[in-house]
């Protein structure tokens, strides 16, 4: 079968840089792997990321063979976590690398770069400082104009020996003195020097005697010539999850500043210690399932006995998604909440906690609308219609740097219609006061927003410690840690859904689309934070939704939250103390 044109034109430009087909397949595949197939990040800066990964990866591959040459036939081979990759950091030539698993390496670390100083003021680009004892020639993967290149010893005394070639674009005259990572690749020969470029193109004609492919290198050059970047490191893991979600969730990072999160992923919520969730077939009376039921209650005449939460009628379509009287309601009761949607408990479990002997006044509960499943005791099947959220989560999903200030998030790979369930938000399942205690102790180190599960304290007298049960994802969760705030207009709203206990002590708090999402849209959920509540004990970070609806309008604090009169970046403090309730008040 004919190669598919895009992948032919990867190699038309791979080829005017002399890149055999064959070295540079494994690369590509592989890269066509790690970004879910979206050829957008490969194509883009002229297929920079490809060829990078492709010198980068000769490069670590004659290191590691004693300088051996390399195939790098058999490099990508197998699935991005083959025994050959998994747990090896891979550069990505110029400025970029691929971590393939999951240790934490800062970028220094991962880039056997060398560092260079463009001088913009004048003609010369001279660099200062090379890797130590590296003296493999050095030029940009791409085609560039080769402006001028100083001999130059650096700290670490690794003299340039061969060929440095760098961007002359107006955009790399930017500014008086950038630093940018300049690659390593293979080319031998003497040091290059020209004023405009006519040695490289005159080396690449020779190397390539083919007209048609030393004229696609020429133009590969006028058509787009690379930008010097900052210092940046695209890292990715393919599988966040571990194998324990229905699909993989991939993580990349191509912004090149984001700490690799650390945590447990869990697929399922877990008990920490003295929460009580009690979940036994003897507590599911006949009435709170539907014994007689078979394949799928949602294709039976008369809705069974597990429509009792939602009014006698299935919460879901046939087709699974949320139908949209029941979820426009729901997005309305979160949007817009009347004070009659509000109860307010007599003794408050999250007062309690903070003052166990003088607790302040309930600040209130919103009412929420519920959703069961069907479950254990109940006769129909597991493709059953009202088993959505139990089935666990079937869109792609990618946890990735975001662009604008607010760490980590995740995207849908996939384009997702309204209605649709995405993920659950797992985390340990602790007791009020346990999560207080965890906020006492580790303050600032929290990275994660825990959500109260109090949906139904409304119906509770005098709720013990161990059923004010909340979601702590810290340091054990799912995908949902990654979902961002959105004020007012967020494309997920969470919905408690009851599985397996029929009391509302605990449930499971499922996320679904408010409308029609994009493949590579941001997911994001209101937080239902108040910015302007100046006595709640975790200042807000400054929202970067983007909403017209923001809430935050005064955005006082410049990128960072204050935490007790300690200044910490909104990246490393998440949320730290004690619940944001789901049920804050809306300004
Ligand atoms: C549940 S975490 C979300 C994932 C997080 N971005 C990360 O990197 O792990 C919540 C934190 O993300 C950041 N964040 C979430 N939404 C934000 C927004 N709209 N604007 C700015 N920062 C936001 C804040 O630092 C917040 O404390």
């Amino acid at each position: 079968m004919a190669p598919h044109p895009k992948v032919l034109q990867a190699f038309k430009v791979t080829r005017a840089l002399g890149i055999p087909d064959e070295e540079i397949k494994p690369v590509l595949k592989h890269l066509l792997r790690v970004f879910e197939r979206n050829w957008n990040f490969i194509e883009e800066d002229n297929y920079r990321t490809l060829v990078d990964s492709y010198y980068e990866l000769r490069k670590n591959k004659r290191t590691e063979d004693g300088h051996g040459s390399s195939s790098g036939k058999d490099d990508y081979k197998g699935s991005s976590v083959s025994s050959q990759t998994q747990g090896k950091v891979i550069s990505l030539g110029n400025n970029k690398s691929i971590d393939l698993v999951e240790p934490i390496i800062t970028s220094e670390e991962n880039l056997p770069h060398t560092i260079a100083k463009v001088h913009s003021s004048g003609p010369s680009v001279s660099l200062i400082n090379s890797s130590p004892g590296d003296n493999s020639n050095i030029t940009l993967a791409h085609s560039h104009e080769i402006v001028d290149c100083e001999e130059s010893s650096g700290k670490n005394n690794g003299s340039l020996k061969r060929g440095i070639v760098i961007d002359s674009t107006p955009s790399a005259r930017v500014g008086s003195s950038t630093e940018v990572i300049v690659g390593l690749s293979a080319h031998e020969g003497p040091i290059l020097r020209s004023d405009n470029g006519s040695e490289l193109k005159r080396r690449r004609r020779a190397s390539n005697p083919d007209p048609d492919e030393s004229r696609s290198s020429t133009e590969v050059a006028e058509q787009k010539p690379i930008t010097l970047a900052k210092k940046r490191t695209i890292r990715t893991i393919p599988d966040i999850a571990k194998r324990t979600e229905n699909v993989e969730i991939s993580l990349v990072d191509e912004v090149g500043n984001e700490k690799l999160p650390c945590f447990n992923y869990i697929p399922h919520s877990i008990i920490y210690q003295n929460a009580r969730v009690q979940v036994s077939l003897a507590r599911i009376s006949d009435d709170d399932c539907c014994l007689s039921c078979s394949g799928n209650c949602l294709s039976s005449e008369f809705p069974c006995a597990c429509t009792s939460e939602t009014c006698g009628e299935f919460a879901y379509t046939l087709e699974g998604q949320l139908k949209e009287e029941f979820l426009e309601a729901c997005i309305e009761m979160k949007n817009n909440p009347q004070q009659q949607h509000y109860v307010y408990c007599e003794d408050c479990p999250i007062e309690r906690a903070k003052n166990e002997f003088m607790p302040e006044k309930c600040k209130g509960h919103l009412l929420r609308k519920f959703i069961k499943e069907c479950w254990r005791r109940c006769g129909c099947d597991m493709q059953c219609g009202n088993r959505v959220v139990q089935r666990g989560m079937t869109c792609k999903l990618q946890v990735f740097a975001t662009r604008e200030g607010k760490g980590w998030g995740l995207r849908t790979l996939q384009n997702i219609p309204k209605g649709t369930f995405v993920c659950e938000y797992i985390g340990e399942i602790v007791t009020n006061s346990e999560l207080h205690d965890r906020n006492m102790s580790n303050g600032s180190k929290r990275h994660t927003y825990p959500v109260t599960l109090d949906a139904d304290w409304g119906s509770e007298r005098g709720l013990q410690d161990e059923d004010a049960l909340c979601l702590d994802a810290t340091y054990n969760g799912n995908v949902a840690r990654f979902i961002n705030h959105r004020c007012c207009d967020a494309n997920l709203i969470d919905i408690p859904i009851q599985i397996e206990t029929p009391d509302r002590h605990y449930y499971h708090l499922a996320f679904f689309t408010t409308r029609a999402v994009q493949a590579y849209e941001e997911l994001n959920w209101d937080y239902g934070i108040d910015f302007d509540d100046v006595d709640h004990p975790i200042k807000a970070f400054r929202c970067r939704c983007g909403s017209k609806l923001c809430r935050n309008k005064t955005q006082r604090r410049p990128y960072a939250v204050e935490l007790k009169n300690v200044c910490i970046p909104a990246h490393e403090v998440h949320y730290a103390f004690p619940t944001l309730r789901l049920e804050h008040k809306f300004s």
